[in-house]
């Protein structure tokens, strides 16, 4: 089939990229909006453009890199998208996601994916580092999700639990280093809600999602949480808040992505300090033997 995501596409593409990093990576990091520095955090890096990876769909977002960075941190070797998918790029939903199948199937045991977010929790300020303990899944209440269609039980079962999407291990991990790091002040615990995008969501779907207990809108991530869990990785997942939802009809607010990317650029020294220590702590889990 020439989706470009079938387990024999995916496989195609996952050893293609073994032949040329320079080893089989443990960890896979997302980058979202203005993140892509996280990239930089990695030694001895090879980047390989997304243009030249078979089967891989192209960034078309300004913020998005769109392109694979091998490297090691602190001797763990690990994969960076620079650039990830989204729905609003009109893009097979399964298309957004084979990156994650990919980094399964070269190896990759846990995948921290980070994400800009508007804040809908009013305690929440810009600058907030928001640990997702988990997700609503809009475009999946109307069935729209990446595991839609024939289920490839070389990846995973018919029907994932998601209840223990986000490993708990790994949040502890999270807080355990933020306090280290005295980011404390700015760390947060929430609920990440997903819309499909491109445009931003009215005030009464703001109020909507935090009724429904959410604390952060974005348009990314969960379609990525969901495949990652479908094949059995860890999940460690972050959303830098990078605006507050405008949840009042007086408010003057109009979100725009030049806000996005400019929170960014201010909280991407903490991000890239945050993660990179994380991924020093993570053990490997013992190999299969
Ligand atoms: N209110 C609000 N603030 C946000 N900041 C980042 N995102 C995630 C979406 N990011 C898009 C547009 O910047 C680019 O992927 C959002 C969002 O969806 N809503």
């Amino acid at each position: 089939s020439a989706t470009g995501y079938s387990y024999e596409e995916c496989t195609a593409t996952a050893d293609w990229l073994l032949k040329r990093a320079p080893e089989r990576p443990l960890v896979g990091i997302v980058c979202g909006s203005g993140l892509g520095g996280l990239a930089k955090m990695l030694k001895d890096e090879l980047v390989i453009n997304y243009c030249d990876i078979p089967n891989f769909p192209q960034s078309t977002v300004h913020g998005h890199a769109g392109k694979l960075v091998f490297g090691t941190l602190k001797g763990k070797p690990c994969v960076c998208m620079q650039g990830r998918f989204h729905l609003y790029e009109g893009y097979a939903i399964q298309k957004t996601t084979m990156p994650i199948r990919v980094f399964k199937l070269m190896g990759v045991e846990t995948v921290i994916l980070t994400n800009a977010a508007g804040g809908l929790n009013q305690d929440f300020k810009v600058g907030d580092i928001m640990i997702i303990k988990d997700h609503i899944n809009i475009p999946g209440f109307a069935g729209h999700n990446p595991l839609v269609g024939a289920n490839d039980d070389r990846f995973g079962v018919r029907f994932p639990c998601m209840s223990d999407a986000y490993d708990r291990d790994l949040q502890q991990l999270v807080r355990a280093v933020a306090d280290e790091l005295d980011f404390s002040v700015f760390m947060r615990d929430g609920v990440y809600s997903v819309l499909g995008g491109p445009s931003f969501e009215t005030i009464a779907e703001c109020r909507a999602l935090r009724q429904l207990g959410a604390d952060a809108v974005g348009m990314s991530t969960v379609h990525e949480v969901i495949v990652a869990r479908h094949c059995d990785m860890r999940v460690l997942a972050l959303s830098l808040i990078t605006n507050k939802a405008v949840m009042d009809y007086q408010s003057e607010k109009k979100a725009n992505h030049e806000e996005v990317l400019e929170t960014g650029a201010l909280r991407a020294k903490q991000m890239e300090k945050l993660v990179s220590t994380v991924v020093s702590r993570i053990p490997n889990t013992p190999t299969h033997c």
